[in-house]
């Protein structure tokens, strides 16, 4: 309007030169138009700028109007901040006089036309009340910068989220149910050796808050603060107004150090690393029940495990067979009397736990029992030419004692149809049923002694076939007479002066990895002891087989022994061999798990690999339990915390293998999160006591805690496993978690970035000649890229090339990418919401060159000797 009515007043006879002066008078008062509107819309510091440029304009062409050198916003600055140097620019004292057109001795010239002049210029000298505000502005005032209410509710709820998680977890144990485990995941998990540390950190950060908090108290109280803001809104207003903003400004600053140091990102950044490895491992055909159990399984220190599956392929396979003292194979099995065929064929299929039949196609046989008796039915079908279900019409079962892995056998009675006779069958472990046997049939199928030395004959032959691995299954047979026919399988008469029907040796191939694997786990540190049902030479022979013993040690006395004789020590005895002992036969699950109970209390972290249900004992008394084996029963994956898929011992390594790599990305996270804390803390505490406030805002150390929790934990925690994993011995369960090597590394950065922050916090304006909103700036973006940098420096916590093997992590490169592109939104968002300012080609590399000298810093300080000590076990002292 002002504009138009201007141009109105222009010569409209253009001539050349005054075409000039028309485009020149034009702009200016077209600007100035526009700047008086800005003026009263905006009456802050942005006006400020401009009304400067304004009257650089002014002062070149002579304004039409009465305006002053100087306005109203600059002198007021001028006074507020009392500094000398800009004081001298516009010339002292004298200066400002003249710039105000006045004299001082004898003040303003005074007249109306004078005293409206600086009216419009500087407003009138009268107080402009303020508007009456409610309590609920003043709250909602202070309380604008979200952050403070978000860290209010993250204080609250981390501390409720501490005591809920240790509660909750055990419903899902019981689920297989993936998702829901997932989905638990992201609500509660169990970090049971962060507890600890976090429990301590949280007291330091509490304790470094509350100081804090009395710090800025006793200010107040003293009256030895600069509460102008609060002064200059506030007066006239009650004093109670005034005490609450300051308190909740107070309590606000003592929020965001609790916030910064309550270490609530350990246990996200741990739950993350869990699931991305527990993703990673389901690949591998491993699914992690309980995610606690990665960590614990890297700490192990005893591997106990069976055999079947874990150590053999669980593909168990008929390759000898004796009936009397004579072997028999598919070359010879039609020279066997027919009547004495149909005796052992009788009981091979009555005494089973399933039917089997013989399709069309001779390699189809289904089968619903134990790889034990899985293996004799489908020899007896495809070699004897077993028919089955003709056996089962023959005779009806009266009495049954199924096979359990205490008694090692399992028996039948059964009437013929033909004669109603009456007959007894066992089979079972060659130890249990030769005891039984008084008699035995000889190749022919004739009834002879067995007398001692005849059983001598029959061991040693047992012992032939274990000795080459092969598991042993031994058949009796007895007639009863007529006067037994009320007899079951529980009665004496039946188990007694049995008649041995025939031996057959099952080979379990072992697993064509599990020799290296044993060997890995070895050279990791880790013992790996044998516990079998199986009989002490096939154990042996397995075990040696697989590298679990070295030729002649399975000579050693106490190296292999019987589960009784385990049973039958006294506890002092069993503590005193335990260690000793490399392969437990013959043992029941009670002993298998009587076993673990004694490493454990010797110290030892024991895992527990086996699918059977006689292991589901020993897998529940583990630290960790691995079910293994697509064949492993329900009860053996139940009372398990991983479960494995495949068969195989390898997979036992590849999982010890995560653990460690869990294990040791979580100390790296937790290396270079401590970092981010500690420094932030102490340079906000710094700052709150020598200029009563911290150089980063809520929403930037918000920020910061964002970027660090999320995108830094994924980084760290997608770091794989590296074979140097194995090549260390133990990292030791009692050892503390934040190993010496890491607090040298952790006080270097720290030291480095308090020095750089607070140096550009308060020499920062002077070394760069930038304003303070810049140099808070330059603050915030170098913490942020030192965290950034650090990431790199928290890859390794004791090699110095921190470079090494990045290439192949593309996913931490570009969560690295991710968090630098972010900052660069981040800096230029909050400046558009006036949190920073631009910093220019210049700054910016400044930024990165501080940032980049953390490099340097991890280099040089990994070369400073530490002692192997803990470093906190000398506080104690
Ligand atoms: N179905 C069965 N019927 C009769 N005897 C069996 C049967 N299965 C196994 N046996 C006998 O019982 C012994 C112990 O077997 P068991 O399955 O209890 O051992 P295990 O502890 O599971 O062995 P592993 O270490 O292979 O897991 C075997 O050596 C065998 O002689
Ligand atoms: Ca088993």
């Amino acid at each position: 309007m002002e504009c138009n009515k201007s141009l109105c007043h222009v010569p409209n006879t253009p001539s050349a030169a005054n075409k000039r002066w028309r485009s020149a008078f034009v702009s200016i008062y077209c600007s100035r138009a526009l700047l008086s509107f800005f003026k009263d819309s905006l009456p802050d510091r942005k006006t400020a700028k401009v009304s400067q440029n304004s009257s650089s304009i002014i002062l070149d062409i002579k304004p039409a109007d009465n305006r002053f050198k100087i306005d109203q916003t600059s002198l007021t600055k001028l006074v507020k901040e009392k500094n000398a140097d800009k004081l001298q620019n516009i010339g002292g004292v004298d200066g400002v006089a003249s710039t105000l057109e006045t004299n001082v001795e004898f003040g303003i010239h005074g007249n109306v036309e004078d005293i409206t002049r600086r009216r419009e210029s500087f407003g009138s000298n009268t107080y402009k009340r303020p508007q009456r505000k409610s309590f609920f502005h003043f709250v909602v005032k202070e309380f604008k910068d979200l952050t403070i209410i978000i860290s209010l509710l993250s204080v609250v709820s981390c501390l409720a989220f501490d005591m809920m998680h240790n509660e909750t977890l055990a419903g899902w144990y019981e689920d297989e149910s993936i998702l829901a485990a997932l989905f638990l995941l992201v609500v509660i998990s169990a970090i049971i050796r962060l507890n600890k540390l976090t429990s301590s950190i949280r007291k330091v950060g509490l304790a470094i808050a509350f100081l804090a908090l009395v710090v800025l108290l006793v200010r107040y109280f003293t009256g030895n603060t600069e509460d102008e803001c609060i002064i200059e809104e506030f007066h006239g207003n009650k004093k109670k107004f005034c005490v609450m903003v300051r308190a909740m400004q107070i309590l606000a600053t003592a929020t965001t150090i609790v916030e910064l140091v309550i270490p609530k990102g350990f246990s996200l950044a741990v739950k993350r690393t869990h699931v991305y490895s527990m993703k990673k491992m389901m690949v591998d055909q491993a699914m992690v029940r309980k995610l606690s159990a990665f960590e614990t399984m890297g700490f192990a220190t005893t591997i106990c495990t069976d055999i079947a599956g874990s150590l053999t392929l669980n593909q168990m396979k008929v390759t000898k067979f004796w009936l009397g003292k004579e072997s028999f194979d598919a070359a010879t099995y039609s020279s066997i009397a027919p009547y004495f065929l149909e005796l052992v064929l009788e009981g091979v299929a009555m005494n089973a736990t399933s039917t089997a039949y013989k399709p069309t196609s001779r390699f189809e046989i289904d089968f619903l029992s134990n790889p034990t008796e899985k293996a004799i039915l489908s020899w007896a079908i495809l070699e004897l030419n077993m028919e089955m279900e003709q056996l089962m019409h023959n005779c009806t079962l009266f009495s049954v004692e199924a096979f359990n892995s205490h008694m090692k056998r399992s028996g039948v009675l059964l009437r013929r149809m033909v004669d109603s006779t009456i007959h007894v069958h066992w089979k079972g472990a060659t130890e249990i049923i030769l005891k039984m046997c008084s008699s035995y049939y000889d190749a022919s199928g004739i009834v002879k002694e067995l007398d001692d030395h005849e059983r001598m004959k029959f061991e040693r032959i047992i012992q032939g076939m274990e000795a080459s691995s092969l598991q042993c299954v031994a058949f009796a047979h007895k007639k009863l007479s007529e006067e037994d026919q009320e007899y079951d399988t529980k009665d004496k008469n039946i188990e007694e002066g049995l008649t041995l029907l025939g031996l057959v040796g099952l080979k379990d191939p072992c697993c064509p990895e599990v020799r290296k694997a044993v060997e890995d786990c070895q050279y990791a540190g880790v013992n790996i002891k044998m516990i079998t049902g199986d009989n002490v030479f096939t154990a042996r022979a397995i075990a040696t087989e697989c590298g679990i013993l070295r030729i002649g040690q399975d000579m050693v006395n106490g190296v292999v022994i019987d589960g009784m004789e385990f049973r039958n020590y006294t506890p002092e005895e069993r503590m005193e061999k335990v260690d000793k002992i490399y392969v437990m036969a013959k043992a029941s699950p009670e002993d298998k798990s009587l076993m673990v109970e004694c490493l454990k209390q010797k110290g030892h972290i024991v895992a527990v690999t086996g699918g059977g249900i006689n292991d589901a004992p020993a897998l529940k008394e583990a630290d960790i339990g691995l079910s293994i084996g697509i064949h492993g029963t329900e009860v053996a994956r139940l009372s398990s915390d991983i479960v494995i898929l495949e068969n195989g011992f390898a997979s036992v390594a590849k999982v010890l293998r995560w653990g460690r790599c869990v294990h040791k990305n979580i100390q790296k996270f937790i290396q270079f999160q401590l970092i981010v804390n500690v420094v932030a803390v102490i340079v906000n505490f710094v700052a709150i006591i020598f200029v009563n406030k911290g150089p980063l805002t809520g929403v930037q150390l918000l920020w910061v805690n964002l970027i660090t929790h999320n995108l830094g934990a994924l980084a760290l925690a997608t770091e794989q496993p590296k074979k140097a994993l194995m090549e260390k011995p133990l990292m030791g369960w009692t050892k503390p978690l934040i190993t010496n090597n890491m607090w040298r590394n952790l006080l270097a950065q720290v030291l480095y970035q308090i020095v750089v922050i607070l140096t550009l916090e308060f020499k920062g304006q002077l070394i760069f000649d930038v304003c303070e909103k810049v140099r808070d700036t330059l603050i915030f973006n170098t913490f942020v890229l030192c965290q950034v940098f650090n990431q790199l420096n928290a890859r390794k916590l004791t090699e110095e090339n921190i470079f090494k093997g990045i290439h192949s992590n593309k996913l931490f490169l570009s969560i690295v990418a991710i968090t630098i592109v972010l900052q660069v939104v981040m800096v230029e968002y909050l400046k558009w919401i006036e949190y920073t300012e631009s910093l220019n080609w210049w700054q910016w590399a400044t930024c990165i060159g501080m940032a980049m000298v953390s490099w340097l810093v991890g280099w040089i300080v990994k070369r400073v000797p530490i002692p192997q000590k803990p470093f906190l076990s000398y506080l104690k002292n």
